[in-house]
Parts: C-alpha cells; sequence; structure tokens
C-alpha cells in the first residue's frame, strides 16, 4: 500500500529522515514510535503531501507520489490526523466533516457524513463549533474528517496524546473497529507505547530520524538497541 525508499527530509543542517526505507502492506496496522524529534511527524508530512521529501521515493500503490499535493495523496486514498488537531473552528462538527467529505472519495452520498461522526462517538456534539471541545474531541473530530475522505491508508498523529491509560485503550479499540468496519490499512504514531504494543501488528522505531527497528511488538520490545535508545523500562516493568 505504502513505501517509502531511502527517504530523507533536510532541514538546513539537520536531517529530519535519512535514508528510511519501509514498506506498510494493505490491511497491516503499524505502530511508529521514537523519542521527542526522531522524525516521526515528518514522516506523515513526506507521505502525505505537507513535505517534499529532499531525497528518496513515496509509493502508494506502487506508483511514485514524492512532489505530489496533499490533495493527490487524499484522492490516493491517504488520510491523516495531525499532533495539534487542524479543524475549523468557527464551523460546527457537521460543516468540519461535510468540508472534509468534498475533499476525497466518497462521491455523492453525503449521508455518510452523520456515519462517521457517529463511529468515532461524537453524534451528541454535531452541532458545536469544533473550537470549543476540547482536544481530545477534536482529535476524535480529526479521525471523523479523515473517514469522510474514504481512505485506504489512515495515518494518525497522536490521537491519543493527554489522555489517560484507560482513555488510550478506548482510543485503541475505536480504530481497531474503525480499521475493521472501513477495511483500513492503519499506520498510528502514539509515545503510548504499552497500549501501542497490544494493539499494533507491526512497530517501527524512529531515532534520530533513522529506522532503528522495524518488526513484531514482541521482537521490538526485547531489541537492545530500542531499549536503551528509546525504552528503558517502560514497557519491561
Ligand atoms: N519545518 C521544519 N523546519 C525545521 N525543522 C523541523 C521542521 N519540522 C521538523 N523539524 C525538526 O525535525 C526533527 C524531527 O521533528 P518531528 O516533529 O518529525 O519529530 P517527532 O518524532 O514527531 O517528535 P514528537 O514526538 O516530539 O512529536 C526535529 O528536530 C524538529 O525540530
Amino acid at each position: 500500500m505504502l513505501s517509502v525508499e531511502n527517504l530523507g527530509m533536510q532541514f538546513g543542517g539537520l536531517k529530519a529522515l535519512s535514508e528510511v526505507t519501509m514498506k506498510v502492506e494493505r490491511g497491516e496496522f503499524l505502530g511508529i514510535i521514537g523519542p521527542n524529534g526522531a522524525g516521526k511527524t515528518t514522516f506523515f508530512h513526506a507521505v502525505s503531501g505537507i513535505y517534499l521529501p529532499t531525497s528518496g521515493k513515496v509509493r502508494i500503490d506502487g506508483a511514485e507520489f514524492q512532489g505530489k499535493s496533499a490533495d493527490a495523496f487524499c484522492k490516493a486514498g491517504v488520510a491523516r490526523t495531525f499532533q495539534t488537531p487542524r479543524v475549523f473552528s468557527d464551523m460546527t462538527v457537521h460543516d468540519n466533516v461535510r468540508f472534509a467529505f468534498t475533499f476525497g472519495n466518497r462521491g455523492g452520498d453525503a449521508s455518510l457524513i452523520d456515519e462517521v461522526i457517529d463511529e468515532v462517538h461524537i453524534g451528541s456534539l454535531r452541532q458545536e463549533l469544533a473550537g470549543e471541545l476540547p482536544p481530545a474531541r477534536q482529535r476524535q473530530l480529526e479521525i471523523a474528517m479523515a473517514l469522510a475522505t474514504a481512505p485506504r491508508l489512515l495515518l494518525l498523529d497522536e490521537v491519543a496524546a493527554g489522555l489517560t491509560e484507560g482513555e488510550v485503550d478506548e482510543v485503541a479499540r475505536l480504530i481497531l473497529r474503525l480499521r475493521d468496519q472501513y477495511q483500513l490499512t492503519v499506520v498510528w504514531i502514539e509515545h503510548a507505547v504499552r497500549t501501542l504494543m497490544r494493539t499494533v501488528d507491526r512497530v517501527a522505531v524512529l531515532h534520530f530520524g533513522q529506522l532503528l527497528a522495524d518488526g513484531a511488538p514482541a521482537e521490538v520490545t526485547a531489541d537492545p538497541k530500542v531499549i536503551s535508545a528509546y525504552l528503558g523500562d517502560e514497557v519491561t516493568q
């Protein structure tokens, strides 16, 4: 579904991503972890048309996409959320989702607007202004906006940030349900490592812009390189 080859993103002298090569297979659920500043969000920007990578290839279903616009990625079935939710504050929840709907691949069936709002459990907030929602609800709204575009690949950037462990587990269950219901391929960046490890099929670890490890959660958790660079005692306690 998505593959990157020798992906690089440089800001002046800083290599935010360096020679990253990996694949996400159709239907797979990949987690991405790594310390602050490791390049996780930059990776999402590079595979959703926000940043033009300074080197390497980005492929969607085998076709080269580096340098294409965010709209082209969206039309190819890539949807994402942002670490700081990008919602239209002065518009209602419903109107935000309706706006997202016009960019995607759903054709004319606007009844799906209400469906996705209900799916992410914000049906009771339909007429609320997005700017008045707490951050966790804005993240749910962003997921609804992403779903409104009829994605095949959903990129989630810290959608569980700031939540308690129980709430993070709830978000994980929601993502799994949405994945099944909409037959999504999912990539989830999250610092809540324990929940992530229980949820995903595979984990990639970024460290200083490089891919430090990529494998099944149990393998990655036991990898000495990953433990010393990032995990410490976090998931072994
Ligand atoms: N537009 C930019 N201009 C300059 N530097 C940038 C830009 N975007 C990201 N960076 C730098 O690239 C590096 C990687 O940032 P990125 O946001 O991708 O990290 P991250 O792994 O998502 O971190 P966090 O977990 O804190 O969100 C950081 O050093 C950051 O300061």
